[in-house]
């Protein structure tokens, strides 16, 4: 079986809050960087990353890098792009004829990116698309989702007055804020920043299911394939149009990494039907490699990595097996996939 071309989409690494709610301890004075920006853990994670890539694909990928191999695009924020350039510096120190340096074992190594408002393919939700608004109102109010709101009707009214945030803002929870303020007092714990008295283990768990629930029913739990063929189903359609382009071509690329975020990680495994309903967390990986098989057929598989004490696990795409021909896989995944976005999307 010979490995033949991947493609990695991974978050960013450790980042300092990206808001404040409104009681927070803590302004963004408070932390060196400002909001949202990458921690020296969060290179740490990625250059980690980079080395576990050069190990994984030691006999795959040419030790030194190549343009013509090697292609990497990131979202347009500070974190994401810096977490490429850790990631890299993993995996592509400078091999003797590449040392520019002797005292840096270090190269440059192009990280693509475009303006947030033209790139359309890495930053979840993606944004201007009237239909998927509606679908995101028709989820808040479907009794799939109520159903799982509800026991935490009370937990919200308690947050609110805890964080002096709006109720009815919190209760919808598709605009982040109940997930947004998880996330900082998360950030704030790691960075052993105190917390707020309210803030206790039972009450930041309770808030993680919550920022948990609204990840999934951003991209699922209704209407789960119309909305994927709005969000993830359009990464999905990019990174399987690569592979087939790779399987025709002559001399293929060998790896295409996107550098994103967790919404981007959720988006695509919600697409495919494999999301285990966890936050993905920094530097958390899905991955899909391309084999051809001994009778020459082609097929794919996905690996999704969270923990780094772990080897990843290899994912299943609903209707196949672990190691899914390329035709079947694009046969399955084709109820998420659109032709026409814009029109889907009632632009
Ligand atoms: C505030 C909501 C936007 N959050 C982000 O962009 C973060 O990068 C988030 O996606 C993450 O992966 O931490």
């Amino acid at each position: 079986i010979k490995d033949h071309m991947v493609q990695w989409v991974f978050r960013h690494g450790d980042r300092t809050p990206i808001v404040n709610f409104p009681t927070d301890l803590h302004k963004e004075s408070e932390w060196p960087q400002g909001f949202g920006q990458l921690t020296k853990t969060g290179m740490q994670q990625l250059f980690e990353l980079g080395q576990y890539m050069r190990k994984r694909y030691s006999s795959f990928l040419n030790s030194t890098y190549n343009r013509q191999e090697f292609y990497i695009q990131s979202t347009d924020y500070d974190r994401t792009i810096m977490s490429a350039q850790s990631y890299l510096s993993g995996l592509f120190p400078p091999t003797s004829s590449q040392i520019w340096n002797p005292e840096l074992l270090w190269q440059p190594i192009p990280v693509h990116t475009f303006q947030k408002s033209t790139e359309q393919k890495l930053h979840f939700p993606l944004p201007n698309c009237p239909r998927f608004d509606e679908l995101e109102k028709e989820t808040q109010t479907s009794k799939e989702f109520q159903n799982r709101i509800q026991p935490y009707m009370d937990f919200i009214q308690t947050m609110a007055v805890n964080t002096g945030l709006e109720l009815n803002h919190l209760k919808i929870l598709d605009n982040f804020q109940l997930w947004n303020t998880y996330d900082t007092l998360y950030c704030e714990d790691i960075h052993n920043y105190t917390l707020p008295v309210w803030a206790t283990k039972d009450v930041i768990n309770k808030m993680e299911k919550l920022a948990e629930l609204s990840l999934l029913s951003l991209f699922g739990i209704y209407k789960r394939e119309e909305k994927s063929r709005l969000q993830g189903g359009v990464l999905v359609n990019i990174i399987l149009n690569s592979i087939k382009q790779a399987v025709n071509s002559s001399n293929p690329r060998k790896m295409e990494v996107y550098s994103a975020h967790d919404t981007t990680i959720g988006a695509v495994q919600i697409a495919l039907n494999i999301f285990n309903g966890k936050l993905p967390p920094y530097a958390a990986c899905q991955f899909f490699e391309l084999y051809q098989e001994s009778n020459g057929q082609y097929s794919i598989e996905m690996h999704y990595r969270n923990d780094t004490s772990k080897d990843p696990y290899l994912l299943t795409l609903p209707g196949c097996t672990s190691s899914c021909p390329l035709e079947k896989f694009a046969e399955l995944v084709s109820p998420v996939i659109t032709e026409n976005w814009a029109k889907e999307c009632g632009k």
